[in-house]
């Protein structure tokens, strides 16, 4: 599925041609209305015209196989920095501009930063790192790459999130990483000091934003983030769920005649480390039960891979951890978010006790929306997946019992 915007309208005015567009495109409002001021037609590729108003498009849910949901098209205004926004979807925007603040310009923040910019859907990019000279730079770094991806977003780079100003996102991404031979857990004392400083000056800062927390031990940081901030859970949520998928499916898609990695359709919840839990039970690639497209000895060593693959990266740099799939991992979040993309996705969020889980942050499938978490989906899980689930969540309480208060 392509979305369409108004540029792609500009393009094709450009060019004197008709826009053509798939079956299940999506184009914006933005765009008729574009399309209707320069006069451009919007065909499918067939060449009929499409009527006015596209229908929502029948997707294929993970959560409800075998049947369909409604993806509503992604909001218009979203698509194009300035432009009205429907009525109920306004984020309050005490301080004018659409703005996302990514806390820490090392290497998980500049990617993410950069996906977020690429994005072209948010007035200002604010990077902040105590290194204040290295948040500026990467920020002056970014902005120089505007014409070579074709962003308007402003970015800017400052020393603490006050002088970042409101927003109506943040992602933490500050904190130490793990060197070889340490693991998540031996970040905990360091990173919670820095967190829980962060989310209480974020939570007076940007009173209204969702917080989307990087830092590790994720599971333990982002409840800590949230007890910090004072927030509802539902605008603080952590980022591993989405990034552990991505490497459960490339590594898959490894595997002879497995296909593509987007044609594997799996999720991997529970914690961000030792009790991750990807079921089989619901996971296909090309639309067929995965078992039946790769044996199940060589599944179960993706699974371990999957599980061990921050540790794998840690022991090849020997300097730091993965960034490039978790900076691009954060930037999905916060852009399924803002484009109300409806999809469900894997992220950490307080458990309501949907999976007989309750009150301890873990990986579970939710549906995001412009205010941060909309719901927690329920996956029919085979008995052994959900006592693993279960299992994850008592591990990740008794790691926050034995955490250090004074963070
Ligand atoms: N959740 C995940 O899936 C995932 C994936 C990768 C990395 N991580 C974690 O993300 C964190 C960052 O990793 P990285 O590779 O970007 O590390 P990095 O060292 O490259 O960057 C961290 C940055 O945070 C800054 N910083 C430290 N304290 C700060 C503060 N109080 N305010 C502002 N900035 C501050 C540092 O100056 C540094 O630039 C680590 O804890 C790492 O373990 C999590
Ligand atoms: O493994 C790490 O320490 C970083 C991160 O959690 C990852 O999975 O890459």
């Amino acid at each position: 599925m392509n979305v369409w915007g108004a540029s792609d309208v500009d393009a094709a005015a450009a060019r004197g041609a008709t826009l053509r567009v798939g079956p299940r495109d999506v184009v914006t409002p933005l765009a008729r209305e574009r399309a209707r001021e320069l006069g451009v037609t919007i065909a499918d590729a067939d060449g009929i015209d499409r009527p006015a108003s596209s229908p929502a498009t029948p997707v294929p849910d993970l959560a409800d196989r075998g049947t369909v949901h409604t993806m509503r098209p992604p909001s218009p205004a979203l698509f194009r920095r300035g432009a009205p926004l429907p009525g109920g979807l306004a984020p309050d925007r005490s301080g004018g501009t659409e703005r996302v603040v990514v806390v820490g310009a090392g290497h998980v923040g500049m990617i993410a930063a950069m996906r977020l910019a690429d994005a072209d859907v948010f007035d200002e990019v604010v990077l902040v790192d105590i290194d204040e000279g290295r948040a500026a730079g990467i920020a002056l770094d970014l902005q120089h790459t505007a014409a070579l991806s074709d962003f308007a977003t402003r970015v800017r780079g400052v020393g603490t999130v006050e002088e970042a100003g409101p927003a109506d996102y943040v992602v933490i991404t500050a904190g130490r990483p793990r060197q070889p031979g340490m693991t998540r857990a031996d970040l905990v004392s360091t990173n919670a000091a820095i967190v829980g400083d962060l989310a209480r000056r974020v939570a007076a800062t940007s009173p209204r934003a969702v917080v989307v927390v990087v830092t590790n031990p994720l599971d333990e940081m982002t409840q800590h983030a949230w007890t910090s901030s004072g927030f509802p859970s539902s605008r603080v949520l952590g980022m591993a769920g989405v990034l552990d998928t991505a490497r459960f499916q490339a590594l898959v898609a490894l595997e002879d005649g497995a296909g593509r990695a987007r044609s594997v359709d799996a999720i991997a919840l529970g914690s961000h480390g030792e009790e991750m839990v990807i079921p089989l039970s619901r996971a296909t690639a090309g639309g067929r039960p995965l078992p039946q497209v790769v044996p199940p000895v060589r599944l179960n060593a993706v699974v371990d891979r999957a599980r061990g693959s921050g540790g794998e990266v840690v022991g090849l740099l020997k300097t730091g951890s993965a960034f490039l799939a978790p900076g691009m991992s954060a930037a999905r979040m916060v852009l399924a978010m803002v484009r109300e993309s409806d999809e469900v996705m894997s992220a950490a969020v307080l458990a309501d006790g949907s999976y007989g889980i309750r009150d301890v942050y873990l990986g579970l499938p939710v549906r995001l929306g412009r205010q941060g978490l909309r719901e927690i989906v329920t996956i029919p899980l085979a008995p052994e997946e959900l006592a693993a689930l279960r299992e994850a969540g008592d591990r990740i309480r008794e790691r926050l019992g034995a955490m250090p208060r004074a963070s």
